[in-house]
């Protein structure tokens, strides 16, 4: 058996999920399931609350009430050191505390299992699902912000954690790294790992994922796959923009007309 492989896959659900951030109401009541096999993309405006429900689902914040759980058991009575194994997570950024370099920087993301005989192999492949290896020996301060990210992303993917959980992590990355690491998830999902994005970026949401969770100001305002929630009205009032969503052989063509 794989040395890392402890926990196959991993079944994530949130059930009427509520959080208070300083006060304010920022998700209200969400519930919703991310099974593996499927890639999520979690989309909706700036300060829908993606990163807020990204940071509960990942155990990085309590909510304030309801339960999130995975394979059925309550993160409330997962430890910290098996929510590793089970849990990759990649927040909306996160700069270098100490200049480390890219390879040191990526084999952090294999700390859940201990020490491993295979640990360089692994960080060399997981650096060049990313095109990063030449960064293996730079010291993560002097990368671009791209090249950075892309680190960091090879952080995400080292480990065999089951469930993978990424904050906007396309943000960065100039178009050919966009799709490549798009594809590169869409593998690990049909691979058997529940896969989470937060996404900006609609067309790719729409390109690669099965499923869309769509947040408007802190509520869930429509989960299901991309044909069903990117329909121009939907996205259109949400967003408060006129779009038009045309789909040809499940390729989608999204075009922005205006703001309304
Ligand atoms: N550390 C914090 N303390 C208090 N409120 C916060 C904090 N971080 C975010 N918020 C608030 O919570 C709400 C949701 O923010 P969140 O970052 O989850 O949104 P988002 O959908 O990820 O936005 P964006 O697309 O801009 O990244 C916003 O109203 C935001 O102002």
């Amino acid at each position: 058996m794989n040395e890392l492989a402890m926990d196959h896959c991993a079944d994530i659900g949130c059930h009427e999920v509520s959080l208070r951030r300083h006060g304010q109401r920022v998700l209200e009541m969400i519930s919703c399931a991310f099974r593996p096999g499927e890639l999520t993309a979690v989309v909706g405006p700036n300060g829908a609350g993606k990163s807020s429900l990204l940071q509960v689902l990942a155990g990085v914040l309590a909510a304030s009430s309801g339960t999130v759980a995975i394979n059925e058991k309550p993160l409330t009575e997962i430890s910290a050191a098996e929510r590793a194994r089970l849990c990759a997570f990649l927040p909306q950024s996160e700069a270098p505390a100490w200049s480390v370099s890219g390879a040191d920087l990526v084999a952090l993301g294999l700390l859940p299992w201990g020490r491993l005989g295979d640990r360089d192999e692994r960080v060399r492949a997981a650096l060049a699902r990313v095109e990063g290896a030449d960064f293996a020996s730079r010291p993560v301060t002097q990368l671009s912000g791209g090249e950075l990210r892309r680190v960091q992303l090879a952080r995400l993917l080292v480990g065999e954690a089951p469930l993978l959980i990424a904050d906007e992590p396309t943000a960065a990355l100039d178009v050919r790294h966009q799709l490549q690491l798009l594809q590169t998830l869409r593998g690990i999902a049909d691979g058997g790992k529940t896969v989470i994005l937060a996404l900006h970026d609609l067309p790719l949401a729409a390109r690669f994922c099965d499923r869309v969770v769509l947040l408007e100001r802190g509520r869930l305002r429509a989960q299901g796959t991309p044909q069903d929630v990117f329909t121009p009205a939907l996205i259109g009032e949400v967003y408060g923009v006129t779009c038009e969503f045309r789909w040809r052989a499940g390729e989608p063509e999204f075009v922005v007309f205006d703001l309304v």
